[in-house]
């Protein structure tokens, strides 16, 4: 199912261009949208939402167009915004129950749907306290509660890691796959961070300088980047590693060294047959071959630098 449809889209800002072109789609679950900063997330966003016009092209929220039925978008839509914007004299459960009521819940629904909302992203036990005493992590989790409370079907989070340590992360995002996971929420999610949304998203798009660089599922992403780690032993020589580099190169793979081990990318499952073969052709001891993955981020860092390692 396709929840948006963005076609050629163009933001032009006085100096700089925001979007240019970008014609993608967007299907149900957890999207992770990725970019340097500046690369016109936020843009797109606001774009999405009515709240910005775009200069050239077209989009579709839920199959409602951002220009015409953009009031009707908001009603089915929560958003997540980048920057604070918390009052800091009252209390979560006031500003939620606000955040409802502006939505157009009837005031025992906006309590009610208020206190499930506090409890799910775990703040229940704080939702009186003055906002203003919260932690950077609370005052993500009450951003996001604001989101989700009128039930949306798809909600946009703009960088909800922000700010955040470690383990406040790794709690946002556990509570971002549950929204996707639990409730059928269909969720774009951005990030600069490319390693935290492998984690999270089923999809993900990679934008540069308002450009598509990137789009497909997480599982296709990362199927295409499968890598082996070679490690053989320094007998006969110590340069075992570098000859057997060699001798892979000329058998047409694509290898390059990472400290004692001999990186391999992986064709297809002839792959292994063909390291095992040559090391014992070369007569040195395999020590492992073991499978793995580009980390989403590393992948990333090789197409922004043009390195072609895969394929
Ligand atoms: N209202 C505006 N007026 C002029 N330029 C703008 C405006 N909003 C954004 N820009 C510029 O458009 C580009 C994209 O900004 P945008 O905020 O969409 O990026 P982003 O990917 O969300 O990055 P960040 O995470 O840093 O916000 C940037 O160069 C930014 O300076």
């Amino acid at each position: 199912m396709t929840v948006i449809t963005i076609e050629r889209l163009t933001k032009r800002f006085p100096t700089v261009t925001a979007l240019d072109q970008l014609t993608v789609t967007i299907g149900a679950g957890v999207t992770g949208l990725v970019g340097a900063n500046g690369a016109g997330k936020s843009t797109l966003i606001k774009i999405l939402l009515g709240l910005l016009p775009a200069t050239e092209g077209s989009a579709s929220v839920l199959g409602l167009d951002v220009v015409e039925e953009a009031w009707q978008i908001r009603g089915r839509v929560g958003y997540m915004p980048e920057h604070d914007c918390l009052p800091p004299d009252v209390s979560a459960t006031e500003f939620v129950v606000h955040m409802a009521r502006m939505s157009g819940l009837p005031p025992d629904a906006a309590r009610e749907r208020t206190a499930d909302t506090l409890r799910h992203v775990g703040l229940y036990e704080e939702r009186y306290r003055a906002i203003g005493g919260y932690s950077t992590g609370m005052r993500q989790r009450v951003k996001l509660a604001q989101a989700l409370v009128h039930d949306p079907q798809l909600v946009f989070l703009d960088e909800p890691t922000n700010g955040l340590d470690p383990a406040g992360r790794d709690e946002m995002l556990g509570l971002i796959r549950r929204i996707g996971a639990e409730f059928g929420i269909s969720v774009l999610v951005t990030s600069h961070l490319l390693g935290e949304l492998e984690r999270i998203a089923d999809q993900v798009v990679i934008i540069d300088a308002g450009r598509l660089l990137r789009a497909s599922t997480t599982a296709d992403f990362t199927r295409t980047t499968q890598v082996m780690s070679v490690e053989v032993t320094d007998l006969p020589d110590a340069n075992g590693r570098d000859r057997l580099g060699a001798a892979l190169t000329s058998a047409g793979l694509t290898v390059w060294p990472e400290g004692q081990l001999l990186q391999v990318n992986i064709v297809d499952e002839g792959t292994f047959d063909v390291v095992r073969d040559t090391t014992a052709d070369l007569g040195l001891g395999l020590v492992r071959m073991q499978q793995g993955r580009h980390r989403m981020d590393e992948v990333f860092r090789d197409e922004e630098e043009g390195v072609t390692r895969v394929g």
